[in-house]
């Protein structure tokens, strides 16, 4: 039997950054952690409230891609245990689907000796998740722009300006991607199209040039943000309003609902952003939760142990670092 035991931690991420509809994220210090051994049975121990209705069968998530790299990599360990934490909340747009399907990734490719290739796995992660963005974003850490045409994804990581910092609101509702999707329109004008491009363009180049003044204008949208507007009553009032309070520039994180404002980590106005995002939302009756992240340079960070050592369970090993 495989003897190793494997500890992963994973960034959550938010996608598009305004924009970069599918082509853009970047990782954020908000984390889920996943220990995975092979067992004689399978069991799931799952902590927290993000973890409330995830099943604890095989059919779970992190089960079913564990087993998408033994089947890549030709090895058989049918049964395993599983543990899993996680501060990101489900179904808010901060990438809780694709930091569980790169841990996952990260941890099944970690117990057999790490034979895939980080490359493999972003493929597999894009496969999965059906685009690029937030995957790479938690897999390679920093700020990711790639591209996917339904069978190969390529990407450049750029290294996030040391001044960075981003204040999510999270509102008390989900909002799952696919119902989000659903929102946008089969086709745009050209208009809008020429629009996005310009954008998107000047926001990699500002980001990647440490331009950040720019990144007011650079963060506009008309592929996806106007169409989601209707769903997230005070976002188009927090995207029109933000630089006023202090912002670089603000978006809809993922899918949403949650919103994303682009801040320099000295600025004074940090207070007051923060209220104006609370108070907008407040009055359209939407309870929130804000939280100041910062990017996360990094993607997974892998601990593999020897399975018969003891060990503190997972909950007693990161308790230091849990922030929710
Ligand atoms: N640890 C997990 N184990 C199993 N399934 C998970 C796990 N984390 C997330 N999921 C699945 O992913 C779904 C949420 O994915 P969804 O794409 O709708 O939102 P998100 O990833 O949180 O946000 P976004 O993609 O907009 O950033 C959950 O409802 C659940 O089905
Ligand atoms: N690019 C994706 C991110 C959410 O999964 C979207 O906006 O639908």
């Amino acid at each position: 039997m495989n003897n190793r035991r494997v500890i992963v931690k994973v960034p959550a991420s938010t996608a598009n950054l305004g924009p970069g509809f599918d082509t853009l994220g970047m990782a954020l210090s908000l984390y889920a952690w996943i220990e995975m051994s092979a067992a004689e049975t399978t069991t799931f121990r799952l902590y927290g409230d993000q973890m409330q209705g995830i099943p604890t069968d095989k059919s779970n998530l992190l089960y079913q891609v564990a087993q998408l790299v033994f089947e890549e990599a030709g090895v058989s360990i049918p049964e395993l245990d599983i543990a899993m934490y996680s501060d990101i909340p489900l179904t808010r747009g901060l990438g809780s689907s694709a930091s569980a399907i790169v841990g996952a990734l990260a941890a099944a490719n970690g117990l057999i000796g790490s034979p895939l290739p980080d490359h493999k796995l972003f493929q597999l992660a894009t496969k999965l998740e059906g685009h690029p963005d937030n995957v790479g974003a938690s897999l390679f850490g920093g700020i990711v722009v790639s591209a996917w045409d339904g069978e190969r994804a390529d990407y450049v990581r750029l290294e996030p300006h040391a001044k960075l910092e981003t204040l999510v609101a999270i509102p008390a509702f989900q909002l799952s991607t696919e119902k989000a999707r659903h929102a946008l329109p089969s086709q745009i004008s050209m208009a809008d199209a020429v629009f996005n491009v310009g954008r998107s363009s000047l926001l990699v180049a500002a980001l990647a040039s440490g331009e950040l003044g720019l990144i007011r204008h650079a963060m506009r949208d008309r592929l996806h943000q106007p169409y989601r507007a209707p769903l997230i009553p005070g976002m188009s009032a927090i995207l029109e309003h933000a630089a006023d309070y202090g912002a670089l520039g603000a978006a809809l994180s993922g899918a949403g609902p949650t919103l994303i404002a682009f801040v320099d980590a000295d600025s004074k106005d940090k207070p007051q952003l923060e209220q104006f995002l609370l108070a907008t939302l407040k009055q359209e009756g939407i309870e929130a939760e804000t939280m100041w992240l910062k990017p996360s340079a990094e993607g997974p960070v892998i601990t593999v142990e020897d399975a018969a050592s003891p060990a503190p369970g997972l909950m007693e090993r990161i308790k230091g670092e849990v922030v929710r």
